[in-house]
């Protein structure tokens, strides 16, 4: 088996899979979920990720609802729009895209959003479900990265993680979802000592820092496996622009038992697995159990 990872095709088999799932809702009881999606503003990579996100959500036989807001929409305006998705059953998810432009903060966006039909789990009901141990949806990069993790590894009980960053995004998530399966877990960042050092204790290293190629060759143990979320674009020596992750990737995957590329590691799985929490929440909505 080759140490790299690849998520892009685990990502095809998702989907696959949630498209017989969702032919099955369809025919049993008679309804295909709905997810919507709103983009404020212009920024042209949020386009990019909201257009593939419809893409997919069509592809799997899902209903796709596009909301397109000018940059200067005032925060009113967007809760009256989150208002009316959640009221709207056939909306079964609801994604705000962000960042946003900074007159609307975003948590007062996200605290709006039925809990129920979060698919991004951003809201602090479902941080604190996942925090204690209930029903939450799960926000979608990090569960990618788990089930990556566990497709490679099985079981993981008593291993040593170290999740690097702390983001309410990726880096919290994560460490729950990792303490979840048994996981001995570090939360490491900007002001650790010796990030180093602890990134070489790791027998699973996820790295959600944003800093391009930041996490070096020597700091991944011998046969670690080695998640990298990060998705920056950097100019290249030839002048071109490329996507790199926050691990220089070719020094890591001399000494990583498995790793992740970027791009085709955890991006593709993040759209999947928003399209998988999709389907949880409208099956929960209609009382289905899955
Ligand atoms: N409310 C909200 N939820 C999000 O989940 C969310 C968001 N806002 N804002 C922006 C980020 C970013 N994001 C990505 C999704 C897919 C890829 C992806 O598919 N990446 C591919 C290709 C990337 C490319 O070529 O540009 C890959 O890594 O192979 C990347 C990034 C979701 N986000």
């Amino acid at each position: 088996m080759s140490n790299i990872i690849d998520g892009k095709a685990f990502a095809e088999g998702l989907r696959r899979r949630l498209a017989t799932q969702i032919a099955g809702l369809k025919e049993k009881h008679g309804f295909i979920p709905g997810l919507a999606v709103v983009l404020v503003g212009e920024d042209p990579a949020s386009k990019v990720y909201v257009r593939n996100k419809a893409q997919q959500t069509v592809e799997v036989g899902m209903a796709s609802f596009e909301h397109k807001l000018p940059a200067t929409t005032a925060q009113a305006e967007l809760l009256a729009l989150v208002k009316r998705l959640n009221e709207d059953k056939s909306v079964n998810g609801i994604l705000v895209q962000l960042p946003l432009p900074k007159q609307i903060d975003p948590q007062a966006v996200l605290d709006a959003i039925d809990p129920a039909k979060d698919v991004d789990g951003f809201h602090v009901v479902n941080a604190g479900r996942l925090a204690t141990g209930g029903q939450a949806l799960v926000p979608c990069t990090p569960l990618g990265c788990l089930m990556l993790l566990k497709d490679r590894l099985g079981d993981l009980s008593g291993k040593r993680a170290v999740v690097l960053g702390r983001s309410n995004i990726v880096g919290k998530p994560m460490a729950q979802l990792l303490l979840g399966e048994s996981c001995t877990v570090t939360i490491a960042h900007s002001k650790t000592r010796d990030l180093a050092g602890e990134c070489r204790r790791a027998e699973i290293l996820v790295a959600a820092v944003g800093r391009p190629e930041m996490v070096r060759g020597d700091w991944v143990a011998p046969g670690a496996t080695v998640i990298d979320v990060g998705i920056n674009r950097i100019t290249g020596p030839d002048g071109k622009g490329k996507l790199v992750g926050d691990v220089a990737f070719a020094e890591a995957a001399k000494h990583a038992g498995a790793i992740t590329p970027v791009p085709g590691g955890v991006g593709p799985m993040t759209i999947a697995v928003l399209l998988q929490n999709t389907v949880t929440a409208a099956c929960r909505q209609h009382g289905i159990a899955i």
